[in-house]
């Protein structure tokens, strides 16, 4: 069933690693590699198939050279096919907090932008709270985690750790990406923490884990026979390790 994210449960007294009860494992489909001819079709197969969340990628030949997907025309478009789908925006786009308030008006649920392309990203994350948005603050893997990155990070919903170079599906997971992981888990107790690229059951489980507890795939859904197994093993790999972090 695709919803909106659920709170986050955190047991009476705890705010360390160890002392949180589950926070919600979320699996979220890149439409990016299914059939982009058919797009609104494969948005609907992974809704039925128990995605949580849609993922957009949103790449304008740019700042991914060479890259070019959709822009909000489409993503409106696909909101008008499916009301009620969670939609998770990945902006990898030059100057992404340009796209905020269309962002909102074209009924997006979740907006994420890059904090290498966005030239005040507090900033970015105020105004979209302000519009009624939830945002989301992607890493690319050279940006490492200092202080300064924490008390921005601090100021949106979500952190999406890439674990691939953004600008295409099918790349491998990069394992030295954990790290980033557990060290913004520590910080951020009860915060999403996202994972894209390369994700399948065995590297999502090793993500969870670390602390994450949203997993965004692409090629491990739509090159899968069964898209409701693949989901559902995705799932149960976050599971596996969000017990394992638990148990650390
Ligand atoms: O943002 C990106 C790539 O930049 C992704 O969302 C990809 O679409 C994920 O694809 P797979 O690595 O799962 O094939
Ligand atoms: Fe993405």
């Amino acid at each position: 069933m695709v919803t909106s994210a659920s709170p986050l449960r955190v047991s009476a007294g705890g705010s360390q690693q160890g002392s949180l009860s589950a926070l919600p494992i979320r699996v979220g489909p890149s439409v990016l590699a299914g059939d982009l001819s058919k797009l609104a079709f494969e948005t609907r197969r992974v809704i039925r198939a128990g995605a949580d969340y849609i993922h957009l990628d949103m790449f304008d030949g740019n700042w991914v050279q060479g890259a070019f997907t959709f822009g909000p025309m489409v993503v409106k478009a696909l909101r008008d096919h499916e009301p009620r789908a969670y939609f998770d925006v990945h902006l990898c786009v030059m100057r992404p907090e340009e796209y905020l308030e269309e962002m909102k008006h074209i009924g997006v649920s979740r907006v994420t932008l890059h904090f290498e392309a966005t030239r005040d990203p507090g900033a970015a994350a105020n105004r979209a709270h302000g519009l009624g948005l939830e945002i989301g603050l992607a890493l690319a893997p050279e940006t490492q985690v200092d202080e300064k990155l924490l008390s921005i990070a601090e100021l949106f919903d979500v952190v999406l750790v890439m674990t691939v170079p953004p600008g295409f599906g099918g790349q491998s997971f990069m394992p030295e990406m954990l790290p980033k992981l557990r060290q913004l888990r520590e910080v951020f107790p009860t915060k999403a923490l996202e994972v894209d690229g390369g994700v399948t059951p065995t590297t999502a489980a090793l993500a969870a884990a670390a602390g994450a507890n949203e997993a965004v795939a692409g090629s491990s859904v739509f090159h899968s026979r069964n898209l409701r197994r693949a989901i559902r093993e995705l799932r149960h790999g976050l599971e596996q390790g969000q017990q394992t972090w638990q148990q650390s």
